[in-house]
């Protein structure tokens, strides 16, 4: 199988704010990341994707299943973790692992110690006393306890220091090592996917804006700067949107060879971040 989440035309209406018609395929084996600006509706799709929200309209499949009648099979199958503290607060980690453990098949308490001590989590402290990044790590511990091949993160390195960041990073890169585990986490800290990610999701407004692997993004992307005399309604056109400024214009590119086509050695072209991506599509007009 070589999509492990499928989302199929998939809407989910809120007053003011809806996802729309959403097509998404996550790639067994891979690591993709999700990105888009606040509100874009990636933590909306991934409740969705952890059947913590339904879908209005569309079909969502996991491992090939759907949650109406293999509910339990998948979620046997996730480790999720979620920006937040989903736990009963009151409890420690070893009343915490008493009532999760049960709940899997393959759960191994092992590894839950050992990543515990990796941690350096206390395991008899109550987790209402744990900062964000104790509780993101706990939760994070116990994703990572029951063999999960698809590993769900909702902004994990939101809240924790520079040092664990990395860590946490270079973890997962040693948990994609076996082959056989996906990951697929939203993230604002761009630069954390340069390092690990193989696919880009992105969204914008409730939509998909693409999914592609990142060396496409950098293939297909790029920063174009020039004079504003070369700027008009046609040439325009190989732009997503163009910024002007008093010395000259600066646009975000989706074809670079169209653009080379269009405009030769008159301009600058130059590799386009994934930052600079969001800030030209958040941008306006759009020629997609
Ligand atoms: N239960 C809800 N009822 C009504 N509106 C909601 C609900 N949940 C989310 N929304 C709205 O949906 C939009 C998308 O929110 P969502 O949390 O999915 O965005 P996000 O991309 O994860 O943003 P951020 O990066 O800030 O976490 C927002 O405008 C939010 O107010």
């Amino acid at each position: 199988m070589e999509n492990i989440v499928e989302l199929k035309n998939v809407t989910k209406k809120f007053k003011g704010f809806s996802v729309n018609n959403m097509n998404l395929q996550v790639k067994q084996g891979y690591v993709t990341g999700f990105i888009g600006a606040n509100g874009a509706g990636k933590s909306t799709t991934i409740k969705m994707i952890m059947n913590l929200l339904r879908p209005d309209a569309g079909e969502i499949n996991l491992f090939g299943l759907d949650y109406k009648k293999h509910e339990k099979a998948i979620k046997e199958r996730i480790g999720f973790v979620y920006d937040g503290n989903v736990f009963f607060e009151g409890l420690n980690l070893k009343d915490i692992k008493r009532i999760v453990a049960p709940a899997y098949k393959h759960w191994d308490d092992k590894v839950f110690h050992q990543y515990i001590e990796k941690f350096e989590l206390p395991i008899n402290k109550s987790m209402k006393t744990f900062s964000k990044g104790m509780q993101m790590k706990a939760s994070l511990a116990i994703a990572l306890s029951h063999q999960a091949e698809l590993i769900i993160m909702d902004e994990p390195t939101a809240g924790l220091d520079p040092i664990f960041r990395r860590e946490l990073l270079n973890l997962l890169q040693e948990l994609m090592i076996d082959g056989n585990r996906t990951i697929f986490f939203s993230t604002h800290i761009t630069t954390d996917l340069d390092r690990i990610a193989d696919y880009i999701a992105f969204m914008q407004n409730g939509e998909l804006v693409f999914n592609q692997s990142i060396h496409d993004v950098a293939e297909n992307y790029a920063l174009v700067k020039g004079g504003l005399d070369l700027l008009d309604r046609d040439t325009e056109k190989a732009f997503v949107h163009v910024h002007r400024a008093s010395t000259g214009f600066e646009a975000l590119t989706k074809n670079i060879q169209a653009v080379k086509n269009t405009f030769g050695d008159t301009v600058v072209i130059e590799r386009a971040s994934l930052e600079d991506i969001m800030y030209y599509f958040k941008g306006g007009v759009q020629h997609v």
